[in-house]
């Protein structure tokens, strides 16, 4: 557990980075700083591994005064992962994740075994060790960095905005694969970030932060999306905070009607009786999967779907899982799709039925007008575009590399 009390920090030309704060970061858990740029996150979390010192108040690891330990020995028990990665570019992925376990005095095999293990562990190859940093792509880089921060199997990671650098897709493919770490490793991870569908997706906690180092609210994601504490925060939030809210509720309320779906090979009477009533016909394969949307006056006279190309369909859009998915991927399967309707599949990806956007409607109703339980990690949904931050390796009295203490 990682506690603030009543930290602070001024800096000397008088800049109020961080108001006097209290702030306890669950051991276990991922605890998210986000706000916009300026508001303290980084000064709070490098004042975790005492890059920066606060000038009041103090930080407690698991009841310790962070103080009580030299800086380098402090740092070592704590992982730390930036931007970029920062990794060291003369030094090969394999040597950059040894740092810290050969620093630790570990000796060259074993701290190259558990080297070579964590890259696995990370998603990287074997292959990838021997390669120096800028031979990786972005997203594999901030892997080695991950990789690299675990090294020593510390308690703590502090990550800041380790994921910004990289596209949106392969940001997604970092965000899911640090869940499914974390979901092993149970790390106490501070994370900080400026994009909130970032820090809704990962948090178990956030912290929601404003300029002059002002932490407005400190809670679940859940309760963050329903009850806003002040105009600074709902704000921070967007204007469709109800519909991410919506990503912590399951789909299974959602009404599935298997009328309008039909095999491509279904009889033809059977076709025509179902065109007369559904204005979509969703056509499925033999396996009962998804091939697309007919509307009904595509479908031929004579009822034969086999006339009518596969490339012809409609397409469909994607699909959510009925069982599993959340009310926010069914309506956006239903408001991304053409014909206005998702495409609920069971896990085999056969369909189970289609619901219209109306359809969804009452199931949204009783979603907003619930409570959600603090069900910590559920399911988080989809994050959203995000906004691009400014390069912050530019400060002069920032060390981004630990481990060269
Ligand atoms: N060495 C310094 N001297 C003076 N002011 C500083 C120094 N470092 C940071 N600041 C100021 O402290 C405030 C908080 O900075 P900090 O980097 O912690 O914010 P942040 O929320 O992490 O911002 P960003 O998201 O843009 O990185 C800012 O106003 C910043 O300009």
């Amino acid at each position: 557990m990682i506690s603030f009390v009543q930290v602070g920090k001024t800096y000397p030309d008088g800049t109020v980075a961080v108001a006097a704060t209290d702030l306890t970061a669950d051991s276990g858990r991922i605890t998210v700083l986000v706000g916009p740029s300026g508001s303290g996150k980084t000064t709070l979390l490098r004042m975790v591994n005492r890059m920066i010192e606060p000038t009041s108040g103090e930080i407690l690891i698991d009841g310790v005064d962070v103080r009580s330990k030299s800086a380098p020995e402090l740092r070592r028990g704590i992982g730390y992962v930036i931007q970029n990665a920062g990794l060291f570019p003369h030094r090969t992925v394999l040597a950059n994740v040894m740092t810290v376990p050969r620093l630790l005095g570990w000796s060259k095999d074993k701290a190259r075994e558990r080297a070579m293990e964590l890259l696995t562990t990370v998603g990287l190859e074997e292959s990838h060790a021997k390669r120096y940093p800028f031979q990786l792509s972005g997203g594999q880089q901030q892997r080695v960095g991950v990789a690299r921060a675990l090294a020593a199997d510390p308690p703590v990671l502090l990550m800041d905005e380790p994921f910004s650098a990289v596209d949106p897709v392969v940001r997604k493919d970092l965000q899911t694969e640090l869940l499914r770490l974390q979901s092993e490793l149970s790390k106490t991870i501070l994370f900080v970030t400026h994009d909130i569908d970032e820090a809704i997706q990962l948090g178990d906690k956030v912290a929601v932060l404003n300029t002059g180092g002002v932490l407005e609210q400190f809670d679940t994601p859940t309760e963050l999306l329903a009850n806003p504490k002040n105009e600074f925060v709902e704000s921070f939030l967007g204007l469709d905070r109800g519909v991410r809210r919506l990503s912590f509720f399951s789909s299974t309320g959602v009404p599935l009607r298997p009328e309008p779906v039909v095999a491509r090979d279904a009889p033809a009477a059977e076709v025509l009786a179902r065109r007369g009533a559904q204005p979509w016909l969703l056509v499925v394969d033999d396996g009962h999967k998804p091939l697309g949307w007919l509307t009904a006056e595509q479908v031929p006279a004579d009822g034969d779907l086999t006339k009518v190309a596969v490339g012809e369909l409609v397409s469909y859009g994607h699909t959510f899982g009925a069982a599993t998915d959340s009310l926010r991927a069914a309506l956006d399967s239903a408001i991304l799709s053409p014909s206005s309707r998702a495409v609920g599949v069971a896990e085999d990806g056969r369909v189970v039925g289609v619901a219209s956007v109306e359809e969804l409607v009452p199931a949204i109703r009783a979603a907003q007008s619930a409570s959600v339980p603090d069900t910590g990690h559920g399911d988080r949904g989809e994050p959203g575009d995000r906004v691009e931050p400014g390069d912050r390796n530019d400060r002069e009295d920032r060390d981004d590399n630990p481990d060269t203490v």
